[in-house]
């Protein structure tokens, strides 16, 4: 096995590392089994329902029907929230699809409020790997339980996790990334440019002061980064990949029979670093983000 320190310094090189094994088997089948359970006592808000609305929309219901989804999204940072593919709805709202084949990720709390999540994010083997990354004060900021559906799970764009999730200075913030089952390109893996985690951020995510129209806007644009300079990253069930809060990195729509579900968390080092006012995501007075090493 590779020394903590090669590790390190192939972690700081890429801006990614991946570290088999970390959960065992019998591990990810209980966070699958938790999420199965979360998933059957779900209470789909009216407005997800309605993916085909049942006629044309007018102007003014159009508008209101983009508020209700982006205020559902935006009041999600201290909650268990469900968000759902396209297409599982029929037009009275009613699943086309099963339930728990339909949605696309839960998110943002789960680390918070569900205690198998919870013991899951602040287990000692992750306290050892902030610990050996060297974070001091690690604080949880959020969690997301993505499914990548067999056949309709959506892709994710490329993207730098702090164009969303922005600190000062940079390089404060790392995803833990935990394959919960075999990831393949064919299943949608995740997909990195090694070494794209040095150059900044140059498109953010903002939350726009209240009572404006929208909630958010993007400021800035990503610079056309070379496809081919992707690298598909399969790896095994328990496998955890670390992720540097600037490395480019995407995954493609699920086109096969297999479902690829993960849990993923994001880490700040708080001490000595400003969480960004403007970023959509904020500590509230019912969760303020927890400290990991608890
Ligand atoms: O799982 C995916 O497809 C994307 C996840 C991701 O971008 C992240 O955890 O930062
Ligand atoms: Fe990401």
């Amino acid at each position: 096995m590779r020394g903590v320190e090669a590790s390190q310094n192939k972690f700081q090189e890429d801006g990614f590392l991946v570290l088999e094994g970390f959960l065992s088997a019998e591990e990810c089948v209980a966070l699958q089994q938790r999420i199965g359970q979360i998933v059957a006592e779900m209470d789909v808000p009216p407005h997800c329902r309605a993916e085909f609305p049942p006629r044309i929309l007018n102007k003014a219901e159009e508008q209101q029907k983009t508020q209700d989804n982006t205020e559902y999204f935006l009041s999600s940072g201290d909650k268990i929230r469900f968000f759902f593919e396209k297409g599982v709805f029929d037009e009275k709202g009613n699943f086309l699809v099963p339930p728990e084949k339909s949605i696309n990720k839960i998110d943002h709390a789960l680390h918070a409020h569900d205690p198998v999540f919870k013991g899951a994010t602040h287990s000692s083997k992750v306290q050892a790997v902030a610990r050996s990354l060297g974070f001091h004060m690690p604080v949880v900021v959020q969690s997301m339980y993505i499914f990548k559906q067999p056949r309709i799970g959506g892709k994710v764009p490329a993207h730098q996790d702090a164009t969303f999730l922005y600190t000062e200075p940079l390089g404060r913030l790392l995803g833990l990334w935990i394959a919960l089952e075999d990831t393949t390109v064919e299943n949608g893996c995740l997909w990195f440019i090694p070494g794209s985690h040095t150059s900044g951020v140059s498109r953010r995510m903002v939350r726009t002061p209240a009572g404006s129209m929208t909630g958010i806007s993007i400021r800035g644009s990503d610079p056309a980064w070379d496809n081919s300079l992707y690298v598909p990253t399969e790896v095994g069930r328990g496998s955890l990949i670390l992720i540097h809060g600037e490395v480019v990195h995407k995954s493609e729509q699920n086109l096969s029979d297999r479902s690829r579900h993960v849990y993923t968390f994001h880490l700040m080092e708080a001490s000595g670093t400003v969480w960004s006012p403007e970023n959509w995501l904020q500590p509230t007075a019912e969760l303020p983000f927890p400290p990991l090493y608890t």
